[in-house]
């Protein structure tokens, strides 16, 4: 064999970014944000994670949101969760500050749509969305944010301003090697379909959410 037609073989799949698109968006509120949106290579789950970038998003520690798919809240606007309005406010916040929104595909925390909708059944019977999970042999929270670092990484981006109330999502992040400078809250969304769900989050995940009082417990 030539030296002209040996392969250049990569020692591993480094994650990387594979295409970047201008993506306008229409924001609940009638403005208009311009987005770029990323795909990428080598994601450990092989899944379709996408990122979305705004406005000027090159601080030190540019903020950033982590999304867990969410079809019933963000596509239908679903009240049983906070998913919908969490999306509408990270659209709006990051293109009125700049920065990243991480949209991933873990929908029902990992478990999928259809595992998500059976545990919808079985809260209807009056588990809390733990407790559903757990009937149906799966954990809490399956979420990994393995893909969510490498996705940061391949943007060229290890300190963030990471916007969440989820303890669990800043403590990965740091482990994966993503220094996390400071959180900042989302806003509170609650109402009569969503107020159960939201306190079981309180309590057996530890969210940083200042709910309402009114006694009821999920
Ligand atoms: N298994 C299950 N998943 C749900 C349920 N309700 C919402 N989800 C999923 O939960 C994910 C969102 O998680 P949340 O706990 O609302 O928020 P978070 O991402 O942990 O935390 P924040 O960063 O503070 O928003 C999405 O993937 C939803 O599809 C449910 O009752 N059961
Ligand atoms: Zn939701």
């Amino acid at each position: 064999m030539t030296a002209s037609c040996a392969q250049v073989v990569p020692l591993k799949d480094v994650p990387s970014v594979r295409t970047a698109a201008q993506l306008p968006i229409h924001l609940a509120d009638g403005r208009e944000a311009a987005s770029t949106i990323y795909s990428f290579h080598g994601l450990s789950d092989g899944k379709e994670h996408v990122a979305l970038r705004f406005g000027n998003a090159d601080a030190e520690a540019p903020l950033v949101r982590l999304h867990s798919e969410c079809m019933s809240g963000d596509v239908f606007g679903s009240a049983r969760c906070d998913c919908g309005p969490q999306l509408q406010e990270s659209l709006r916040r990051l293109h009125e500050e700049g920065g990243y929104l991480l949209y991933m595909r873990q929908e029902g925390r990992g478990i999928g749509l259809y595992g998500k909708l059976d545990a919808y059944r079985l809260q209807e019977q009056g588990h809390d969305t733990f407790e559903a999970n757990r009937a149906l042999g799966h954990g809490d929270d399956e979420r990994d944010y393995t893909a969510a670092a490498d996705m940061l990484k391949a943007l060229g981006i290890t300190r963030i301003t990471l916007v969440t109330n989820n303890p669990e999502k800043r403590r990965q992040l740091q482990a994966l090697g993503i220094e996390v400078a400071a959180v900042q809250p989302t806003g509170l969304f609650s109402g009569k379909h969503n107020l159960r769900y939201l306190q079981a989050k309180v309590r057996h995940t530890h969210h940083t959410l200042a709910l309402p009082e009114t006694g009821a417990e999920a």
